[in-house]
């Protein structure tokens, strides 16, 4: 095997967002690097992530859109779906994305990329799929993340798909079951049903997408269980591969009858696993937790001590993709000046699930605050009666804003509502700026503007933490609706 040893400074194991971004850093400082791919080019989020599932859910939403037209007195039907149509621009529109992370990978130096898997043989040594042998100074696990697939749903057979099948249709098909209620299986489940097919989503312990307040929780229930069927908290008690697709038969609740339905497709949406299992990571000394994760530094993406660095979904910490950026342009940056490693401080956690209404969370959730015993005080506000939401009829809505007792500091929020991606950066920014309530108050809000149900929320709060008034009522010079 040695016949083919090559020696790098850095190697790079995964061509995905963390390992393009750790390419781009670690080329600042030498230029003896591997970068390897074994499978596609062209990244998670571009082809089968984070982009794809906004071409499928933008159609989906432009034609539920379409259905509330009546309410303004606007008569006329809802159009209807050609299904290849739909598919043709995902997948259009997903190759142009895609087609622009390759550009970027053909202008990478040619004799930087390795075209293949790569394994531990020691901590400094890697083979490779192609027979190849890499030694190399420091390295940088970014093998990104596949889908968590439970061995029950194998009998479903050749009928068994993932978010990595759906986004390669040419069409869509008649009937899904969707099971897991996080943040694929909402996005995809509710996209799916409003472009007719027909949809059920099985979740588990009536978890929804990231809530972890139950006031936010109990009402995303309420919201997507009362446009499709959703079984939040049902029990599934086989999986049959029949002639027609997939036969399921389940309880949409624990004490409710059973039935049975079948489906076209099963789709497994269970969650993501690090692909740091097919790594070989044994024949390192580094320290593995519970999941064979390495232990590492979330400020510095080190392993341990060691020349190893870790960084995107493969770390199994906060899969996004901004996070999959930073992190590998850190341990890029670490690779390249090793042993000299730096600290860099990470942004305010964020998170949008793309669903309607939008649900996002924002700096501490509810569940960290309560274990971490931090004296917090929180305040609820609906959006059912917000001004400009029910102008534009996308009243549907509630935020909890949690703030530290004594400091005011704003800690964090939960919540489903309308235009909730563009709130959750404004808090956000917010809070990494740790800023009060009161502050923040001080900021302008614009009249009529969804952002003023923003503030009630953060008027509340200022009263719950004994720093500010209780609200007027219907307060006029807010603005009605505010
Ligand atoms: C359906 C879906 C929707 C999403 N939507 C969003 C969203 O809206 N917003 C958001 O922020 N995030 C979203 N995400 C998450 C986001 O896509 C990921 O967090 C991000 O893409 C992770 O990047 P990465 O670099 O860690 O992994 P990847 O981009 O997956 O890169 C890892 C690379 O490593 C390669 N590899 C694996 N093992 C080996 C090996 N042994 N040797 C060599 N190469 C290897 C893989 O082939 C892959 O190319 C979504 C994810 C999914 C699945
Ligand atoms: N908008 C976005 O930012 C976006 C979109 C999609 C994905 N992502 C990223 O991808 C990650 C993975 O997404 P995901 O939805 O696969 O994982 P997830 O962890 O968000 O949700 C998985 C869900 O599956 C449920 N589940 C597990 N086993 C089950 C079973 N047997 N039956 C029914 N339900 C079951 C879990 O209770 C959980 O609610 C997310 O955590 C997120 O970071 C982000």
């Amino acid at each position: 095997m040695d016949n083919q040893l090559k020696q790098v400074d850095i190697a790079i194991i995964g061509t995905g967002t963390a390992g393009m971004g750790a390419y781009r850093e670690a080329l600042k400082f030498t230029k003896s690097i591997a970068l390897i791919e074994g499978g596609e080019y062209g990244t998670t989020c571009a082809r089968v992530g984070c982009m794809p599932s906004k071409l499928l859910i933008a159609p989906a939403e432009a034609r539920h859109r379409a259905a509330v037209f009546e309410q303004f007195g606007l008569q006329g039907s809802v159009p209807s779906v050609d299904g290849q149509l739909i598919m043709k621009r995902v997948r259009e529109e997903r190759d142009r994305f895609v087609g622009f992370v390759n550009e970027d990978v053909d202008g990478f130096d040619e004799t930087h990329k390795v075209k293949a898997y790569a394994k531990f043989i020691d901590e400094h040594t890697l083979a490779l799929s192609n027979g190849e042998t890499i030694r190399a100074e420091r390295i940088v696990i970014a093998t990104g993340s596949r889908p968590n697939i439970p061995k029950f749903f194998e009998a479903a057979e050749d009928r068994l798909i993932t978010n990595d099948d759906v986004f390669y249709w040419n069409d869509l098909p008649k009937s899904v079951a969707v099971f897991g209620a996080g943040v694929i299986g909402l996005e995809l489940g509710q996209a799916l049903h409003r472009l007719g097919v027909d949809t059920h989503l099985f979740g588990a312990n009536d978890a929804v997408g990231p809530l972890s307040d139950p006031a936010i929780r109990e009402y995303a229930l309420g919201v997507f269980k009362s446009e499709f069927p959703f079984h939040s908290n049902g029990e599934v008690s086989s999986i049959k591969r029949v002639a027609e697709g997939v036969e399921i038969t389940f309880k949409s609740e624990p004490d409710s009858q059973e039935q049975t339905k079948v489906f076209e497709y099963l789709l497994a949406a269970t969650g993501r696993r690090a692909n740091v299992d097919n790594l070989n990571i044994e024949n390192t000394q580094l320290t593995l937790d519970t999941r064979g994760i390495p232990v590492y530094d979330p400020l510095s993406m080190q392993c341990g001590h060691s020349h190893i660095f870790i960084a995107g979904d493969v770390n199994g910490d906060i899969p996004l993709l901004h996070e999959a950026s930073d992190e590998g342009r850190l341990a890029g940056e670490n690779a390249g000046r090793f042993p000299e490693v730096f600290k860099r401080a990470r942004k305010t956690p964020l998170g949008v699930v793309f669903s309607d209404p939008q649900i996002a969370t924002v700096g501490k959730s509810y569940s960290q605050l309560v274990a971490s015993k931090v004296p917090f005080a929180s305040s609820s506000v609906s959006f059912e009666n917000q001004g400009r939401a029910r102008v534009m009829l996308v009243n549907k809505g509630l935020m909890r804003l949690y703030g530290e007792k004594e400091t005011g500091i704003l800690l964090g929020a939960e919540m489903i509502g309308p235009s909730h991606e563009h709130l959750a950066h404004l808090l956000s920014w917010s809070i990494q700026m740790r800023m009060t309530v009161g502050e923040i108050l001080q900021m302008p809000f614009y009249h009529p503007v969804i952002e003023e149900g923003l503030r009630t929320g953060l008027r509340l709060l200022l009263n719950e933490l004994n720093m500010g008034p209780q609200p007027p009522l219907n307060c006029i010079d807010c603005g009605p609706g505010a």
